[in-house]
């Protein structure tokens, strides 16, 4: 595989509803390995732009690529290569972590071995006396951890995240977190809208900031400090910076 191409990028891309502009001309890369965080207020355009990968929307000009190819001109991209985890897993309720894994899998044409299945959702976090509870009885961060689990098996290029961590506690927060970032270590490219300032620099490999549909400041994550960053996005907020 070309390691130049990223997994994720987004070239000029102008996203209009009717007439108005939700993402403004907006450039992003996104290589194997790494997790970016779109920061943002509400409106800022985060989920117009995932969308816009998942082909919910169409660019109004400029383009979304996944290893260098459209998935407005190959549908069949978004199915092979992405993972989709929103803010509420969708998930049957009336069946397990484990019926659902095994089902959302079978619907991707994966077979999984009742072993594999278990270890997937272990993996994830999902300790194993849940495995065969229904899903009616998850918490939101057990339903996420399945949602983690068919992305694994899947074997997804990228996952797109929105919100992952609202209305977690603080310590699922910080478990789901490091999925990601063991996910991301294990090669998959990751692009993840939040609000959470602290979830992005604990997770985050890049983090950049939105505002009216355009990327306002980018960060190394690794080495920006907390108190620059909140300063920097209230400001931005505040149409200060
Ligand atoms: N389906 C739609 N039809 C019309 N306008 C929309 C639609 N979806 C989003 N918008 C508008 O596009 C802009 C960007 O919205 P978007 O949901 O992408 O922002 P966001 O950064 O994800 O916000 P939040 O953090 O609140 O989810 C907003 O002004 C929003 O009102």
């Amino acid at each position: 595989m070309n390691t130049a191409i990223p997994v994720l990028a987004a070239q000029n891309l102008v996203v209009e509803y009717r007439q108005h502009r939700a993402v403004d001309n907006l450039n992003l890369q996104i290589p194997q390995g790494c997790v970016y965080a779109l920061l943002g207020g509400n409106g800022a355009g985060k989920s117009t732009t995932i969308s816009t990968f998942l082909t919910f929307n169409r660019p109004s000009s400029g383009q979304v690529l996944i290893e260098g190819e459209s998935p407005h001109t190959n549908a069949e991209l978004v199915r092979a290569k992405l993972a989709y985890l929103p803010e509420n897993v969708a998930l049957y309720d009336v069946m397990s972590g484990l019926e659902n894994l095994t089902y959302f899998c079978t619907l991707a044409n994966i077979r999984l071995s009742s072993d594999q299945a278990h270890d997937l959702l272990l993996d994830s976090g999902l300790q194993a006396d849940a495995h065969q509870k229904r899903v009616a009885a998850y918490s939101k961060g057990m339903r996420q951890k399945v949602g983690l689990a068919i992305a694994s098996a899947k074997q997804a290029k990228a996952m797109l995240l929105d919100e992952p961590t609202s209305g977690l506690d603080p310590s699922a927060a910080n478990d789901f977190a490091q999925r990601i970032r063991a996910a991301a270590d294990r090669g998959m490219a990751v692009l993840m809208a939040t609000h959470d300032l602290f979830n992005a620099k604990q997770v985050a490999d890049r983090i950049g900031i939105m505002k009216n549909g355009r990327l306002l400041e980018e960060f190394d994550a690794h080495t920006v400090q907390h108190d620059e960053l909140e300063q920097k996005y209230l400001a931005h907020a505040r149409g200060l910076a």
